[in-house]
């Protein structure tokens, strides 16, 4: 039997099209009675679900419904007040390559604006210890090879989100977490985010990504996760939902205000 994905040394040869996410057990993200208090507010409320691997999974809920924390808590960088998320069976903090594991895109990504983009991907291969093969290789998935060379104060919204794709793809990793992506994107931006993702999960991997744009989570998604005041409201396939995404969404959160 091969060792587990996430005991590894990355190499470029690992990372070419044919290897598949999904053929490990303890593959997928998992949160179990996850909860999260700030002083009086409470964030997250006992949340119980699963990310399948090898499927793409949106994550909805209205303003402050808790969808950044949960990612957050998710990725490690927000301590759960109960509960745990499990990463490919394991918490964050007990991955022995996190990049290998999970690679993030949250929203408040920065960059340093006087930085090419190229750079910004070396220094960041660099400090994870990855191979610096993979800067082109990111580059080009994402479509930025072009523009690499250039400073990121001159990228566009949609360029930057590309940017921040591409340096989570850099540890060529089993779980993709992406808060609102499409952020940003024009129409053909969000065309071209819709084909990576749904690539990435062809390849096997687990693809969970936050979103406010509901026709372009109807055309992305195979299953769905929907939080309200912390709260779970769905878990489980979009074919499964009563009626068209917006009007079942509409439905759970209570969106006749
Ligand atoms: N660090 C924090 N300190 C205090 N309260 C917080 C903190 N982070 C989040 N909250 C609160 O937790 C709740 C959930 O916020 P969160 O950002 O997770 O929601 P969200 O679903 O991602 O919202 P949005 O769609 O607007 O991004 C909100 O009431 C928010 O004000």
């Amino acid at each position: 039997m091969t060792p587990p994905r996430d005991d590894s040394t990355p190499s470029a040869a690992e990372s070419s099209v044919g290897v598949r996410y999904d053929d490990e057990p303890g593959t997928g993200i998992s949160v179990r009675g996850l909860t999260k208090r700030f002083g009086s507010v409470t964030a997250v409320r006992d949340l119980t679900f699963d990310v399948p691997a090898g499927q793409v999974t949106g994550f909805l809920g209205p303003n402050g419904a808790g969808k950044s924390t949960t990612l957050r808590m998710i990725l490690g960088l927000v301590r759960p007040t109960s509960g745990e998320a499990l990463v490919g069976g394991r918490r964050f903090a007990d991955l022995p390559q996190p990049r290998r594991a999970v690679g993030a895109v949250l929203e408040a990504t920065g960059f340093h604006p006087g930085r090419r983009g190229r750079d910004h991907l070396r220094v960041a291969a660099r400090a994870a210890g990855l191979p610096a093969g993979r800067v082109d290789e990111v580059l080009d998935r994402v479509g930025l090879a072009d523009a690499a060379g250039r400073r990121v104060r001159g990228y566009s919204l949609g360029m930057r989100q590309r940017l921040g794709l591409a340096a989570a793809l850099l540890g060529d990793p089993a779980a993709l977490i992406l808060d609102e992506p499409a952020n940003g994107l024009d129409p053909a931006g969000m065309a071209w985010l819709r084909g990576l993702i749904r690539g990435l999960a062809a390849e096997g991997r687990t693809v969970l990504f936050s979103s406010h744009v509901l026709s372009e989570v109807a055309q992305t998604v195979d299953h769905l996760v929907i939080v309200h005041e912390g709260a779970l409201r769905y878990a489980g396939p979009l074919a499964d939902l009563d009626g068209p995404l917006e009007k079942a969404f509409l439905d759970l959160v209570g969106g006749d205000r």
